[in-house]
């Protein structure tokens, strides 16, 4: 197989993730993005966390809410906590880097607030401990997974919602992570200010 077949290979298998998805995980991303307009219209706010490229996603999710997605509208509060080095560090220096998510939000947030919590086998320890602390904080959690939801989806409490891509290849998953994200910006953007069409 030459270069360019491989490449397309990875176009259809993107493609057959994603077309696959859209039918299963409709209802839970407007579960999701529902749950996320109620927290945002009673002032709460959506903290984000994930490792590698689900540190990417929680940010990537932030930044469109608290600047913009594809119209002019006020700033969103949201927050990844994926991107302050001297607390990540020092949390998996002093204590465990199982931690770094959950004294984040153990300080940060507040009953009403949602975790968006990102992981593509369900397994990470500091995503599953952010996902408790959480629960302490009277936080909604709604969690990316794939493959079988890993220890996240034993975890999750009846009011939170997980999207679980039904895919075993991280990247894939991954990329079908990026599309929800971005369905829900548009949904929030949707319901909260109305139609842009
Ligand atoms: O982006 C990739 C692979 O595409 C990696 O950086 C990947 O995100 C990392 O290995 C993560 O640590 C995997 O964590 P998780 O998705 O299982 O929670
Ligand atoms: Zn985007």
């Amino acid at each position: 197989m030459d270069l360019q077949d491989r490449i397309i290979q990875h176009f259809n298998a993107s493609i057959d993730a994603k077309v696959q998805a859209s039918e299963v995980l409709s209802p839970y991303i407007e579960l999701a993005s529902q749950m996320m307009v109620q927290a945002l219209v009673n002032d709460g706010k959506i903290l984000s966390c994930g490792n590698g490229g689900s540190a990417a996603d929680a940010q990537h999710f932030s930044s469109e809410l608290l600047n913009r997605f594809e119209r002019e509208r006020p700033s969103l509060p949201a927050l990844a906590l994926t991107t302050d080095a001297s607390t990540l560090t020092s949390i998996a220096n002093d204590y465990d880097y199982s931690e770094v998510f959950s004294k984040q939000i153990l300080a940060l947030g507040h009953p009403g607030d949602i975790l968006l919590a990102i992981s593509t086998s369900g397994n990470s320890a500091n995503v599953v401990r952010a996902i408790k602390a959480a629960h302490e904080r009277d936080m909604q959690v709604i969690a990316l997974t794939g493959r079988d939801g890993g220890s996240i989806a034993s975890i999750l409490a009846a009011d939170d919602c997980e999207i679980r891509v039904p895919h075993k290849i991280t990247a894939r998953i991954q990329e079908v992570h990026l599309l929800v994200i971005h369905c829900l910006c548009d949904l929030i953007d949707h319901q909260l200010f109305g139609s842009n069409e």
